[in-house]
Formats: C-alpha cells, structure tokens, sequence
C-alpha cells in the first residue's frame, strides 16, 4: 500500500500467477513470505495489477532452464506503463501427475496443465500413457484446482473425473499435489531431471535497488540499422565495456516481418561505471532502448571485473581526459 507521497505503507501487496500451488506462489513465499498475497488468472493480469496501483509488486516467471523464455512475461513487461524489475527468484521444478482417487494410468487420455509445465514433460508423459493429449490450463494449479473441484462435486459416472471437464489427469507441482485430495498417478515425469525457473519480482519505476557486487541489469533494445553487422555493433557495446550478458533472446516487435527486439539480461548494476557507459553507448547506436531494472542476482554470484573495467579504471580514464581538455598533458 502507499501513502500520498507513492511510499509503501504497512504490509506490501504481491501479485501473482495463482492460484495457490502453482510455482510462482513458491517463488513469491521465497521473497516475500509476509506479504499480502493475490493470486491473479495470468501474468498480464497480475503485471497490470502493479500498473493500476493495486498491487505493489508482482511475482511472474520469466525463464525456465529447458523451456527458455516465457514470452508471456517478455511481452507484458514491455508493453503498456513501465514496469521494472527489482529483484529475482529460482524455483526448482519437479512435476507429478494427478488424478481422481481410483483412476488408472491406462484410463488418462488428457491431460491438463499450463503450456510451459506440458513442454517439460511431453516426452516422459508421451512414453508413459501413448497417444496422451495436452489440454492448456493457465497455470498448473489451475489445472488441477478444476479436478479437484470436479471430483468433488461427484464427477463423472465412471469416476475417473473425465467426461464434460475433458481431461482425466493434471501436471502440478511436486511440492503442492498433496493439497488437492487427488492421487498421484506418477511422480518426477519432467523429461530433464533438476530444471529450474527463474521468476522476477516487477515494481512501478522508482528507486533502484542498491548495487549489491552481484547484480543483473535487464533491457529491451532494437538493433540499430537493418543492414550487415548491426547486431554485432548493439553486442559490441556490451563487450567493449567487459559487461557479459547472462541471457539473450528475440522477440518481434509486432509491426512487420523480420522485425525482432532484444530482451536481455546484463552481468552488473546501472550504479557500475562499466554498465553506465553501456547504456550510453547503446543510446548513441540504438533507435530504442529500454531500461528494465538492476537487481540483486538470486545465485549472489559476484560479477567478474575484467582488467581494465573496474569503476576505478573508468573514473580515472575520464579524469585524465578531462586534464587534456583543461589543457593538461
Ligand atoms: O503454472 C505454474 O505453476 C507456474 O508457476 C507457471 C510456470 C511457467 O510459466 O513456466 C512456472 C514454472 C514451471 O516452469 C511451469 C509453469
């Protein structure tokens, strides 16, 4: 909540893809276990709680280690009032398979779960039940929220929980399938064994957090020219000032064909001298360039400092510049 003057007053409101058990609440009890918790049906749904002023932060996911982007949350934290992220969470991620209390595996035909949840288990759930189909939910513990609620009106009459809902089985968490009253028909189907997802917590723009040593620095930037080289000269800015890059991917900008932005994640904090004259030179070079946040990393990894890229090294070669003007030597 805020007062008058946009400070944050008494217990901080998160928003979240809900509802209970999915893994983003999971990530959102790792940051702010005390807050006040509301779940939301999607992520552009939660992000724009934050936009409104309904909420104060949100929790959304942003990249999975097999998966890769969910362009979902890419999208939406691009598009509308800026947002910008303020902090990051990991989220191991381990999948079981449940279903009304008495079904078989020979009995599941589909089954329900979000699109991101069914593509890190197609293959282990492909070689368990042959022929089995995906049936989109908007997130995992929606999935299985409507079988649990189903069976408990007294599903179907065959009692598998099938029939009118369309599917027999949802993919859930491991850590929230006790919760539904449902039975775990299989356990750990995810096809990569230790995957991990990372989740942002997203504000309205306003302080920075603090530089910490062990930061990231997350923008969306358009190449600057169409033409051969252009995305070598946007990647030289990086590399030129020793800022690595912990994640780099497309996504079209929506006007024409062939068009793409780039979202990415930089090694560093906007209060790093290294990362400051990145931002200026891809000012200079690029026709867009928006600021997304520095943030405490969730690994605490420090940031390697090239030789030659240190906050040191760069004021000093701005002083010695500044003499040769003033007509030193
Ligand atoms: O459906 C959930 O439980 C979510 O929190 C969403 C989500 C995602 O969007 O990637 C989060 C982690 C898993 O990788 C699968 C699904």
């Amino acid at each position: 909540m805020e007062n008058a003057v946009g400070a944050t007053v008494g217990v901080e409101r998160y928003s979240f893809l809900g509802p209970a058990g999915t893994f983003t609440e999971a990530a959102l009890l790792q940051v702010a276990p005390d807050a006040s918790h509301l779940p939301m049906p999607d992520v552009i749904t939660a992000l724009d709680a934050v936009r409104r002023g309904d909420a104060d932060r949100a929790v959304v996911p942003i990249e999975n280690s097999v998966e890769g982007g969910v362009s979902a949350t890419l999208d939406a934290l691009t598009s509308g009032d800026p947002l910008v992220v303020v902090g990051e969470a990991l989220v191991e991620i381990s999948f079981v398979l449940v279903a009304a209390p008495g079904t078989r595996l020979a009995d599941v035909r589909h089954v329900a779960t979000h699109p991101h949840a069914w593509a890190q288990c197609r293959g282990t759930l492909a070689r368990l039940i042959p022929g089995v189909q995906h049936v989109p939910a908007t997130s995992t513990a929606a999935g299985a929220a409507l079988l649990a609620e189903h069976v408990a009106d007294g599903g179907d009459d065959d009692s598998t929980g099938s029939g009118e809902l369309g599917f027999e089985a949802a993919l859930v968490a491991a850590h929230s399938a006790a919760s539904y009253g449902l039975e775990v028909l299989a356990e750990g189907v995810e096809d990569n064994r230790g995957a991990v997802t990372r989740f942002v917590v997203v504000a309205r723009p306003g302080v920075v957090p603090p530089r910490t040593g062990a930061d990231k620095t997350t923008l969306l930037v358009h190449l600057p020219h169409n033409d051969a080289g252009s995305l070598l000269t946007m990647l030289e800015q990086f590399a030129a000032r020793g800022v690595n890059l912990s994640r780099i991917e497309s996504r079209p900008i929506g006007d024409a064909l062939g068009r793409y932005a780039f979202s990415i994640d930089a090694e560093g904090h906007l209060a790093d001298e290294r990362v400051t004259a990145t931002l200026q030179g891809l000012h200079r070079v690029c026709p867009f360039v928006l600021f997304l946040g520095s943030y405490p990393r969730a690994d605490r990894a420090t940031t390697a400092v090239a030789v030659g890229t240190s906050d040191e090294s760069f004021v000093a070669a701005q002083t010695w510049v500044e003499g040769l003007r003033r007509g030193l030597s």
